[in-house]
């Protein structure tokens, strides 16, 4: 496969509406989470948006998280003095890659070792800045994740 011929890991999976599916059976699934449940007690109704939005830029989709909601920074904010523990990092990817599987999104091996990688960095760094004395670096940019070691998709 050539550079060119490459999808992004956002046009992979289905492009923002694949995402929103996602988070919107994902925050659902996660009210009744015994572990998740409590973490997300107090979100507003534009939670499962806002990340989809932030999900769709990292992964090579539109801009729009940086245009129109604050950015890297904005999104590590969001984690500070939550106190964040691993048990919750753990549940957190796990479900969502439940929820992946539910909703029948790509299964090959690339792509999910691909999103795993990101979920596993993103996760480990919300958990880092929900801990006291983290500081939040306002020039912080927004993280882009690739097919890494793979390359590309599935070819057969
Ligand atoms: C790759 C991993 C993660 C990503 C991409 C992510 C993304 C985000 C984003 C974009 C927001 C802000 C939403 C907004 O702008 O309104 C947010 C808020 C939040 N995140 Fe995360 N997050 C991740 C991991 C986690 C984990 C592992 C937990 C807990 C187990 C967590 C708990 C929260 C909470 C409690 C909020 C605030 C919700 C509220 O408004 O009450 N996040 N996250």
């Amino acid at each position: 496969m050539t550079d060119a011929a490459v999808p992004t890991l956002y046009d992979w999976l289905g492009g923002l509406p694949a995402l929103l599916r996602l988070t919107e059976r994902f925050y659902e699934r996660v009210k009744d989470d015994a572990l998740l449940g409590p973490v997300f007690e107090h979100m507003g109704g534009e939670h499962p948006a806002h990340v989809a939005a932030f999900l769709a830029e990292v992964l090579g989709g539109p801009a729009a998280y940086s245009a129109d909601h604050g950015g890297h920074p904005h999104m590590i904010r969001q984690h500070l003095h939550r106190h964040l523990t691993q048990a919750q990092r753990r549940a957190w990817v796990a479900l969502l890659l439940d929820t992946a599987d539910e909703l029948g999104m790509p299964d090959d091996p690339e792509f999910r070792s691909a999103l795993v990688g990101y979920l596993e960095w993103g996760s480990r760094l919300a958990v880092i800045n929900s801990q006291p004395g983290a500081v939040v670096n306002a020039d912080a940019p927004m993280p882009k994740w690739g097919w890494g070691e793979v390359k590309g998709p599935y070819a057969g």
